[in-house]
């Protein structure tokens, strides 16, 4: 399969921020705060490319926003009044600076700069066709194929070009572009993943989600549309369509778990939603218990629902540390399950003989599920039941959501039953997919043309994978790139 991350991790992890700016004369600084507030995104790497209307300036590291883009100096060289940045985590590529965006090229259109979130599902067999065809990469990264794209397209302008280029690729992209003729912002045809435009002062900014927008003070105008491109040059903002229309299937998973709660995701609070899937969560699948006690932090929300739909109190039985790194930059088995222990840990005090609900968002591997039930009895609770805001996630991502290959996700291989023995819980149970859908106000999930893009709980991919397809596996295509560069 397509993910390469080299931690093997057992999270379903973040997908990648991007944030532009086009119109200040801060634009670099807007950009770095816009990327902290897109953090939880991609903890991998991140960098900012600014122009100043002659040169491109790119400063790109291994890391977080604080620590890299927290110093005057590193802001000060990134002149101009356009600018775009990146948070990482990798689907395509490995974790190395040269997969870091944004992703910079001399074309003969001029500079090029390119942030990506998502992940192109036919990269590898472009690669291959384009290497054939001369291209020497630079990175191992798939958002380097559009940059190829571009540059051996036969059209003139670099509008068509780009165009051009998007027209072959297959899979989720949402871009922000910097060129000297401007920027561009763009979403796949499907707008499988998010991107909004706000406005600050004068200026125009593009950003995954909209609590970016709030951070930098920006009004929060509309969402980019799926298989839209908005151009800013100076003043002018213009929107083109050419793509043919298709019907949207956004990420399911950013109302369950990706986006921050307080962004607004296709015109629906995230936190809202999530309540709504832990009141569906209560309705569907209710038990006799004295607390409902979230798994923190994105257990929250959800938990918050269940307990006003049932009555129950809500307690916080659970006290995560957010002093521990994430699980994911601790390589090796021993280590990671010790990071998950420390994350967490029962308020004993409170759970003593008591019959408790814990809520999460989801279940990918079960590390999470099996260590806090544990935790729950080694507290002293008479009941542990385990309710989670998502249907059970059997299938992978292709679409720029790192995860684990299928057979390694718990519900790839038990049924619910096989799940509950083997997180030791006393009853288990999931939000149905219809009961999703209504708690995004839908009557259930439409059979032909659902809403969303739900490919990870029902395998039903809204495109082709023509490189999961195919035989060429991910070592072979670290061959090819090493081969290139
Ligand atoms: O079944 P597992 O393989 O354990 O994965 C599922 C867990 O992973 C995520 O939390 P995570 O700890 O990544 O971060 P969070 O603090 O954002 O909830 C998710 O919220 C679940 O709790
Ligand atoms: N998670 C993402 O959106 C990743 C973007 C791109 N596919 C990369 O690996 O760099
Ligand atoms: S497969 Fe799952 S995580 Fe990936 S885009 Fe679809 S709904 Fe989102
Ligand atoms: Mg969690």
């Amino acid at each position: 399969m397509l993910t390469t991350n080299p931690y093997d991790d057992d999270k379903l992890r973040e997908e990648c921020g991007v944030f532009g700016v086009s119109g200040s004369d801060s634009a670099a600084a807007l950009v770095a705060l816009g990327l902290h507030a897109l953090q939880h995104r991609g903890q991998e790497a991140a960098g900012i490319t600014s122009f100043d209307g002659a040169h491109f300036h790119t400063h790109r590291a291994m890391g977080h926003v604080a620590g890299n883009f927290d110093r005057d100096e590193i802001i000060r060289a990134l002149p101009g009044d356009v600018a775009c940045g990146h948070v990482r985590y990798s689907t395509t590529g490995e974790t190395a600076l040269r997969n870091v965006q944004p992703l910079y090229a001399d074309l003969s259109t001029g500079g090029f700069a390119i942030a990506h979130n998502g992940n192109i599902s036919n990269a590898m067999k472009l690669r291959r066709d384009l290497v054939r065809r001369g291209s020497i990469f630079q990175s191992t990264s798939d958002t380097e194929t559009i940059i190829h794209l571009v540059a051996t397209s036969s059209y003139r302008t670099l509008m068509d070009r780009f165009i051009d280029a998007l027209k072959q690729v297959e899979g989720a992209y949402s871009l922000v572009v910097m060129t000297p003729e401007g920027m561009i912002a763009c979403r796949d045809p499907l707008g499988i993943r998010p991107l909004v435009m706000g406005k600050l002062d004068g200026a125009v900014i593009f950003a995954s989600e909209t609590v970016a927008l709030d951070v930098v003070g920006a009004t929060f105008e509309r969402s980019v549309e799926p298989g839209e491109l908005i151009i800013v040059q100076g003043t002018e903002i213009r929107s083109i369509k050419p793509f043919a229309p298709l019907a949207p299937r956004p990420c399911i998973f950013e109302w369950v778990y990706f986006s921050r709660p307080d962004s607004i995701a296709g015109d629906q609070s995230v936190y809202t939603v999530r309540k709504a899937i832990g009141a569906q969560l209560a309705i569907e699948s209710p038990v006799d218990a004295d607390l409902v006690i979230p798994v923190p932090d994105s257990g929250v929300p959800a938990a918050i629902g269940y307990a006003q739909e049932s009555g129950i109190p809500f307690e916080l039985g659970i006290i995560r540390s957010h002093y521990v790194g994430r699980t994911f930059i601790q390589p090796g088995d021993k280590v990671r399950h010790l990071g998950v222990k420390l994350k967490h840990n029962a308020n004993r005090a409170l759970i003593k003989g008591k019959r408790v609900i814990l809520v999460d968002d989801s279940i990918v591997r079960g590390t999470t599920s099996l260590k806090i039930v544990q935790m729950m009895r080694d507290a002293g609770a008479a009941e542990v039941h385990m309710r989670i805001a998502s249907p059970p996630t059997r299938h992978s991502c292709f679409y720029g959501v790192d995860t684990p290959e299928s057979s390694k996700l718990l519900a790839y291989k038990l049924d619910v039953a096989g799940m509950t023995d083997f997180i030791h819980a006393d009853s288990l149970s999931f939000v149905s997919i219809d009961g999703l859908y209504k708690a995004l106000g839908e009557a259930h999930r439409a059979d032909i043309r659902p809403k969303y893009c739900d490919a990870c709980f029902t395998g039903d991919y809204p495109t082709t994978l023509t490189d999961h397809d195919d035989t060429v596996t991910v070592d072979q295509f670290a061959l090819l790139a090493e081969r290139v560069i």
